[in-house]
């Protein structure tokens, strides 16, 4: 593409060089740059792409997009000064691949919790209208039933416009994705043009990340009041925050709610291991999802679904039959009769959600034996929290480990026991290595008793040390049931 046309609505400052030169492709790694590429330079919060613009030319970079002039600057090379090139490169890479979200009604999920479940259940549904679909997700992307494995919640705006693109090549008429907080702050998603936005919730995470839970706020906002006037912005009204995300959006605003008042309503008549009976727009629909958390996950799918101008009946057939993501609240049963559920709660509200879910439904007798760890190189804060709720809402406690990434897995155990109530330390064990603690729970069970192993879900790895070896929660579950 001729880079001029790439510059498209970029606020360009400044600029050296030809602008009507062909451009092969856009990096902003200068270890993989190819011959005739833009490099775009970012600050990250290791380096700073500016360093490597030397390496970007010696590699074949012709152009280089920077936020201040080098040092050495080269004849030959064109250079273009922004303020903010995440920013840019969000709108060069929408440009290169010829704005597939223009092209297609993409929706965006934000929230702490349910980014992934709402959006998988709205894919599940409109494949159940018959539509063609992308999915773009932390456990998958899709496109209309083949899945591109991931690496990222929110990818990177090359990688999300470029699957965007397949996604318009290949018929489809939707895509629903998640949108990280990470991704909103670093621009990844500037560009990128959105027919609706749902906001599921905000309850402590990340704040390695944003620093304060203010930031964190201000980052979900912020892809709210970006929207565009015809986009809907639908948030959840029972949420403390959920009226702040709509302060300053000039999208048209909806809320649903289970408990006060808002445009989506929905009441929850029977809970089951199996299901729920939901009332919802004066009809009794019947769905396999388990939790009250998942009724508000639906009932944010519901009300997308009739924003995106569906019909009520159809998506209520299909509501009924579509299933959520992997590993989350997946059940397993051992032969004699113990329950093991693989969730992927990984922050203090999603682990008490859960553990709350299955004390409402357990019978008497059925104690909860919960496994769990927090993450390496991660919110810190959320440690003590994680296993406060654990202790709190579970018979017995195995202490373990998640990802220590670069951390001392011993270390992340220590920071989470501090957090434990001193009349509650009975019934609490650490195990670090995760196998052997899913083992110890599967044999300290009873025929009846719940096994909550938290924090991993669909992963099939440990990440330790940068090394991801093979893991996996559902298979352990099933491989320690076998044993006994
Ligand atoms: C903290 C964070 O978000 N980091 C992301 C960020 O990396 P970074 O800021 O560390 O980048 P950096 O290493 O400092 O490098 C800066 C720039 O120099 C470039 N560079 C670097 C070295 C070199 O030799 N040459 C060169 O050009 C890099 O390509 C980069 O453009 O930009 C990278 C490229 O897009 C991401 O892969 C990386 O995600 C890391 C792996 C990560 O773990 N991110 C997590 C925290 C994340 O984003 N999570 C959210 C989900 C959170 C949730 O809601 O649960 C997600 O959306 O996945
Ligand atoms: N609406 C909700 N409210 C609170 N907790 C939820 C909700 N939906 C799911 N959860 C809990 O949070 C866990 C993660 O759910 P999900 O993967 O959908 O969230 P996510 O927002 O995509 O997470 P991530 O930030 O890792 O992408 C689930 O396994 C469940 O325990
Ligand atoms: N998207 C989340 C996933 C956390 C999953 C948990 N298993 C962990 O490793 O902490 C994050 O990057 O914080
Ligand atoms: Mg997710």
């Amino acid at each position: 593409m001729i880079l001029k046309n790439l510059l498209h609505a970029v606020p360009v400052k400044e600029y050296k060089g030809p602008l009507d030169i062909e451009v092969t492709g856009l990096c902003f790694d200068s270890r993989a740059i190819v011959d005739g590429n833009l490099f775009i330079a970012i600050r990250g919060s290791h380096t700073d792409g500016h360093l490597y613009l030397q390496k970007a030319i010696e590699l074949g970079a012709i152009a280089l997009l920077v936020e201040d002039w080098p040092e050495n600057v080269h004849e030959g090379i064109t250079y273009i000064l922004v303020d903010d090139s995440s920013y840019a490169l969000g709108l060069v890479a929408a440009n290169f691949y010829d704005n597939p979200s223009h092209q297609l009604k993409l929706v965006g999920v934000t929230g702490t919790n349910g980014k992934t479940t709402v959006a998988t259940l709205l894919y599940n549904l409109f494949i159940g209208m018959s539509y063609q679909v992308g999915l773009l997700s932390t456990v998958e992307n899709r496109i209309s039933g083949r899945v591109i494995p991931t690496t990222h919640t929110t990818l990177d705006p090359i990688s999300l416009n470029k699957l965007l693109r397949d996604m318009v090549n290949e018929g489809c008429d939707y895509c629903f994705m998640e949108v990280s907080s990470h991704a909103v702050v670093q621009q990844r998603i500037a560009g990128l043009r959105f027919a609706g936005g749902i906001f599921t919730n905000i309850t402590h995470d990340h704040l390695d990340f944003h620093e304060t839970f203010d930031n964190y706020i201000k980052a979900k906002k912020k892809f709210f009041d970006d929207l565009d006037r015809d986009a809907f912005a639908l948030s959840n009204a029972d949420d403390r925050n959920g009226s702040v995300m709509l302060q300053n959006t000039v999208a048209y605003q909806k809320t649903y709610a289970l408990k006060g008042l808002a445009d989506f309503k929905m009441r929850i008549i029977e809970s089951h291991f199996d299901g729920m009976l939901l009332h919802l727009d004066g009809q009794d629909v019947w769905v396999k999802l388990v939790g009250h958390f998942n009724a508000y996950n639906l009932l944010a799918v519901y009300g997308a679904a009739i924003l995106l101008e569906q019909e009520t009946m159809k998506v209520l057939t299909a509501i009924s039959n579509i299933v959520g993501a992997e590993g989350r609240f997946e059940a397993i049963h051992s032969p004699e009769g113990k329950i093991g559920i693989v969730d992927y709660a990984h922050t203090p509200d999603a682990v008490e959600n859960v553990l709350e879910t299955v004390a409402t439904l357990r019978q008497a007798g059925q104690q909860i034996i919960t496994v769990i760890g927090c993450g390496g190189d991660r919110d810190k804060t959320k440690r003590p929290t994680m296993a406060k709720v654990a202790v709190l809402k579970s018979d017995t406690v195995i202490l373990t480990s998640d990802n220590p990434r670069s951390e001392d897995p011993l270390q992340i155990i220590r920071e989470m026991e501090v957090g434990i109530p001193a009349d509650k330390r009975k019934g609490v064990f650490s195990i670090s290595d995760r196998k052997e603690a899913i083992r110890a729970a599967c044999h300290l069970a009873q025929p009846g008793d719940i096994i909550v192993v938290a924090g991993k879900g669909h992963e099939k790895y440990q990440d330790i040390n940068g090394v991801k070896h093979h893991f996996d929660d559902k298979e352990q579950l099933a491989n320690a049931f076998n044993e006994q």
